[in-house]
């Protein structure tokens, strides 16, 4: 048995395209599928803990058709049961971990795959704990958490009153680089305090912190081109104080992973990461912001099972 879970809004309706032609697949059927649609933030996650919990004896696999978002929430709502596969059919604007976990289908040929020839990967992701006002619970990240000029890109992308022109004129993959411009343009620097692997890090204030999990970031930028799912560690990356122009040609130079030959760039390899300010801080995980004044990240030690072509 296999359980679909669409978002209909991820990519600006991408997701939804792309569902109706596998409905009409003739595996849809033959596969035993059951499909649920989402209805707003949060949704995802109650679907997948609902459906693990009732399922995870015959679940062949979880399908997750949207973006980055949807399927962050379908695995913390399926933390209890890593064993299930999840697969991810990205439908949505940025889809990161498809390009992390190095899925080289897309759409319905995917879909044919994931039934035809399944082949899971065990992979190891984030774990982090947020406290805004207050702690919150462990929760786990599938492609980077970032503190900054990153949380506030995402914020401006998310909060985007140009969502019906995107959507009509197909301009979804230019959403993060207009974000990007905006925020460099009102950008100002955070107050921080790190902890890495236990150690008081010397830098205390900067443009951004991010932590991530394998390279992908914002839509396809190699933003840490060292990280892997592979591997035990996670990889943060410290943007120093920067003048604007930098900052740009640093954005620019992601594509190609130069940015890290960049003076006030730093890249280090840890387990974990402790992220604290005096003030709220804008931040995003997985594409999705908020603001948070602390939080505690470290490479979850559990693996989740992934499908990979
Ligand atoms: N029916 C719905 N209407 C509006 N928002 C929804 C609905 N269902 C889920 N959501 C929310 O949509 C948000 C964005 O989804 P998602 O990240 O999957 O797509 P995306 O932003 O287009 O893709 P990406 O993250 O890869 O850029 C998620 O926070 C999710 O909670």
């Amino acid at each position: 048995m296999y359980i679909v879970i669409v978002n209909p809004e991820a990519g600006h309706g991408r997701s939804i395209r792309l569902f109706r032609k596998i409905q009409k697949d003739p595996l849809y059927k033959k596969a035993n599928c059951r499909t649920f649609f989402t209805e707003g933030p949060g949704h995802a996650e109650k679907i997948a803990e609902q459906v693990a919990e009732i399922h995870h004896e015959n679940l062949s696999s979880v399908i997750v058709i949207g973006g980055d978002g949807t399927l962050h929430e379908v695995i913390n709502g399926m933390k209890q049961y890593p064993d299930v596969p999840v697969t991810f059919l990205p439908a949505g604007s940025g889809n990161d971990f498809g390009r992390g976990i190095g899925l080289k289908t897309r759409g319905v040929k995917l879909f044919r795959k994931i039934i035809s020839h399944p082949l899971n990967y065990r992979v190891y992701l984030g774990s982090y704990v947020l406290h805004q006002r207050y702690k919150y619970g462990k929760r786990t990240f599938l492609n980077s958490i970032g503190f900054g000029l990153d949380g506030h890109i995402v914020t401006l992308v998310n909060e985007s009153n140009h969502r019906h022109w995107i959507r009509k004129f197909h301009l979804s993959n230019f959403t993060y680089p207009i974000a990007l411009l905006r925020a460099i343009k009102n950008m100002k620097p955070i107050h921080f305090e790190l902890e890495i692997d236990g150690h008081t890090h010397p830098v205390t204030e900067g443009m951004m912190v991010t932590i991530s999990n394998h390279p992908y970031y914002g839509g396809g930028m190699r933003i840490a081109p060292k990280a892997s799912l592979q591997s035990s560690n996670l990889q943060v990356m410290i943007v120093r104080q920067i003048s604007k122009k930098k900052l740009l040609a640093l954005f620019l130079s992601v594509f190609i992973g130069k940015h890290t030959q960049i003076r006030e760039v730093e890249e280090i390899k840890a387990h974990s990461v402790i992220f604290r300010s005096k003030e709220m801080v804008p931040f995003q995980v997985d594409g999705q912001g908020g603001r948070c004044c602390e939080c505690h990240v470290k490479k979850a030690s559990t693996k989740a099972t992934i499908f990979k072509d």
